[in-house]
């Protein structure tokens, strides 16, 4: 049992909310990511390709999904490089290649937290800088390019 001492003074992180008895021994960020977890919401748009493989090989742009996953791949590059060096925007070719419905809101997702989406797709979602671009993304939906916004 640990014993309280009345009167001692203990510091709390008002961005963290963790408290602790001893001094920090540098400011707080006030980000809040100063969590080794990083940040506990993120907001992200992404593009994805189908293939045969995928879960649910059907989308609003095609009934029946046949092209293979190698197939996918070479797109989502081809995408990825468009909007990396400018030639489109990440909405623009979102709402017209994409296979999931967030196509008709240029690919965007909405904020979402640990724990909403396929593993692969979090990982690299809470890895990325907002704004930032991620390399291919594999997932049982297919294969995704994802954009952190927020
Ligand atoms: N919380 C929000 N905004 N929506 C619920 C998302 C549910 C989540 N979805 C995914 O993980 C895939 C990969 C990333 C986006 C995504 C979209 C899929 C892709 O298409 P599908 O394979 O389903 O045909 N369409 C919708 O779910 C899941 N746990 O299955």
């Amino acid at each position: 049992m640990n014993k309280i001492i009345i009167g001692q003074h203990y510091y709390l992180n008002i961005y963290t909310k963790e408290s602790q008895w001893d001094r920090p021994d540098k400011p707080a960020d006030p980000s809040g990511n100063g969590k080794a977890d990083g940040p506990e919401e993120v907001q992200c748009s992404h593009l994805l390709v189908k293939h045969s493989g995928s879960r649910r090989p059907s989308s609003w742009r095609e009934e029946n999904i046949t092209r293979s996953k190698e197939e996918a791949l070479d797109l989502v590059k081809s995408y990825r490089e468009q909007i990396a060096s400018g030639k489109a925007t990440f909405a623009e070719l979102a709402s017209k290649y994409s296979d999931c419905s967030s196509a008709k809101r240029g690919g965007d997702l909405g904020p979402f937290n640990r724990g909403a989406m396929q593993k692969p797709f979090e990982q690299a979602a809470f890895a990325l800088k907002v704004g930032e671009l991620s390399s291919p993304v594999h997932t049982d939906s297919g294969i995704h390019i994802i954009q952190r916004t927020a």
